[in-house]
């Protein structure tokens, strides 16, 4: 990464003995170092980048940034170089600060959601929001950066240089209004700490990533970062109380002295009052510190009114005038993957796909899904390899409690052996159907659906792609679905 050069001090950073030398460039990874760079040697959960800091300096590395471990390392090869050293104790934290002063400009409005589910789905439709007001507006996040800017991303909350040079390019790009989603790995990382934020948001904690957090409360403390470190105290919390820990959240955003805007369905100051459900969408009743509303929502499910109020509560937060966000509420598209209609059987059956993938989320998606089904529900479920596999079991028992019937399939094993992770999802499922073969799994399910019946293809939402040891099959879910119905009713995919 090069654009111009800065002096180490103007990126907030002071080395030891005083060394300010112009920096050309910042990298994470040794081998993207370049002459003039500064290497950021961070602690890693396989090795610690300090072990790299030879190569980095090889490379001609201008300065070091690390923690006190890292220093240890490579003593020696820092003595012998002439690159200034800077040593912290969260080199992350400075890392974030450095790139946002590094790329300088970011949108005049940024808003962050955190949450196990529906971040996403929130920061999409908050760009919704902001661009049916006449805003230029993005939304940065696992579906890459969407909206009047675009471009794609491999993270959920990219590290700090990708983060920063993407957010300098949409501001350069005239955007003004930012909604980015803030995982857990990007809050304990560190990632988004640079970014100016207006407002954050919450909307559940349940469980997810026990491979990276240790514990739950881990995982939480990593998302309570939000609140608790990134907003500022002049920002504006808005916060799902419905959550069994949103009243938590509420604590130490109060603490910090921060606005704060509740949404849930009893005592909030965003109240969801009532839902009417049908075929395309749903009505919702809703009151706003005293007032009450309709909007008319072509979106499927219960949980969307939800993300719905909460993007809504995060626009007034940045300073949209509330009556006429609730105005526009009515032009909020599907996002996509996100219980989205993917095809139609001859006979009316609906077959849609949704991200789902952790159990909460499939016991949500499939319980919303209901009040839209007259026949019966078929799901498809899988669970990812490499990853928490404490929920596996959990998906299973979701998906078998709430669907009719439950096929279970492969879903990104990784370098993971797909049986074994099909075995576990079965165990919370027994009677469901085992295909290992996601393509067949949907042609089956497709072929099972009567009239009056809906298909949910739980899992892989917007991914274009099955990741079998380190390749990525292309496979797209609602491309299947098409397909599967073609082939069963005839036409052309
Ligand atoms: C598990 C995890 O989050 N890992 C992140 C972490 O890397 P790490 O600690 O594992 O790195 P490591 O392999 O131990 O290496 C330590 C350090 O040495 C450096 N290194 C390594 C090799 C070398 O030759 N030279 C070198 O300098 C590495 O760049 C790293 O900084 O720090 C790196 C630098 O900041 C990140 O790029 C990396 O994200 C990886 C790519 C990743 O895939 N993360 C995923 C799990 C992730 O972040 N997902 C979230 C959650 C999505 C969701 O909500 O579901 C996301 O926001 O996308
Ligand atoms: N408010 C919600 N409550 C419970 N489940 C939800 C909620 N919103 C979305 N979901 C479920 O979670 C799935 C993923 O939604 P979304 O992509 O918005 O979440 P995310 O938090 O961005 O996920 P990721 O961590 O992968 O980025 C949806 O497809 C749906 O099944
Ligand atoms: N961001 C999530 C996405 C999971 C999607 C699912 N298809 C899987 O691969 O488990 C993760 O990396 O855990
Ligand atoms: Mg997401």
């Amino acid at each position: 990464m090069t654009a111009g050069k800065k002096q180490l001090s103007e990126l907030g950073l002071a080395a030891a003995g005083g060394a300010n030398p112009d920096i050309l460039g910042l990298a994470v990874d040794s081998r993207e170092v370049r002459e003039g760079f500064l290497f950021a040697a961070l602690p890693g959960t396989r090795v610690h980048g300090g072990e790299f800091i030879q190569y980095a300096l090889r490379q001609g590395a201008a300065a070091v940034l690390t923690d006190a471990e890292g220093a240890r390392i490579a003593a020696d090869e820092l003595a012998e170089s002439g690159a200034a050293l800077v040593v912290t104790e969260d080199p992350r934290m400075a890392l974030a600060y450095g790139a946002a002063l590094w790329f300088g400009a970011q949108p005049g409005v940024m808003a962050a959601v955190t949450g196990t589910n529906g971040k996403t789905s929130v920061a999409t439709f908050l760009r919704m929001i902001w661009q049916e007001l006449g805003l230029e507006a993005i939304n940065l996040g696992t579906t890459g950066v969407e909206g009047d800017f675009t471009a794609p991303l491999n993270h959920t909350t990219p590290e700090p240089i990708t983060l920063h040079r993407t957010l300098s390019a949409a501001a350069e790009a005239d955007i003004a209004f930012g909604a980015m989603e803030a995982s857990s790995h990007g809050l304990a990382q560190r990632r988004l700490d640079g970014v100016h934020l207006k407002a954050a948001g919450f909307t559940n904690f349940t469980q997810d990533h026990l491979d990276y957090h240790a514990t739950f409360e881990e995982y939480f403390d990593a998302k309570a970062g939000l609140f608790d470190r990134v907003l500022a105290d002049d920002g504006t919390a808005v916060i799902n109380i419905d959550d069994p820990r949103g009243p938590d959240m509420v604590l130490i955003a109060k603490d910090r002295g921060q606005d704060i805007i509740t949404v849930g369905r009893e005592g909030a100051d965003l109240e969801l009052l009532g839902q009417r459900f049908d075929a395309t969408g749903q009505d919702i009743r809703f009151a706003f510190r005293g007032k009450t509303y309709m909007a008319r929502l072509n979106l499927l499910g219960g949980f969307q009114a939800e993300n719905v109020l909460l993007a809504a509560g995060l626009a007034i937060a940045c300073g949209a005038e509330p009556e006429r966000v609730f105005e526009v509420l009515g032009s909020l598209k599907t996002v996509r993957g996100r219980m989205q209609l993917a095809a139609t059987r001859e006979n009316g059956a609906a077959i849609f796909v949704d991200y789902a993938h952790t159990p909460d989320a499939v016991k949500t998606a499939l319980q919303a899904m209901r009040p839209h089904v007259m026949g019966r529900l078929i799901a498809i479920v899988g669970a990812g390899g490499d990853r928490d596999a404490g929920k596996r079991i959990l998906m299973g028992q979701a998906a078998a409690e709430n669907a009719d019937i439950v096929f279970v399939t492969d879903d990104n094993p990784r370098t993971e052996d797909p049986a074994s992770i099909r075995a576990a999802v079965m165990e919370g499922a027994p009677e469901a159907t085992e295909v290992g073969d996601r393509a067949e799994a949907i042609l089956r399910a497709v072929d099972a659906l009567q009239a009056g019946d809906t298909l949910l293809i739980a899992g892989k939402g917007h991914e274009s792609g099955q990741i079998i040891g380190s390749d990525v099959l292309p496979f797209d879910d609602a491309e299947q679905a098409s397909v599967a119905v073609a082939a069963l009713d005839g036409g052309i995919a």
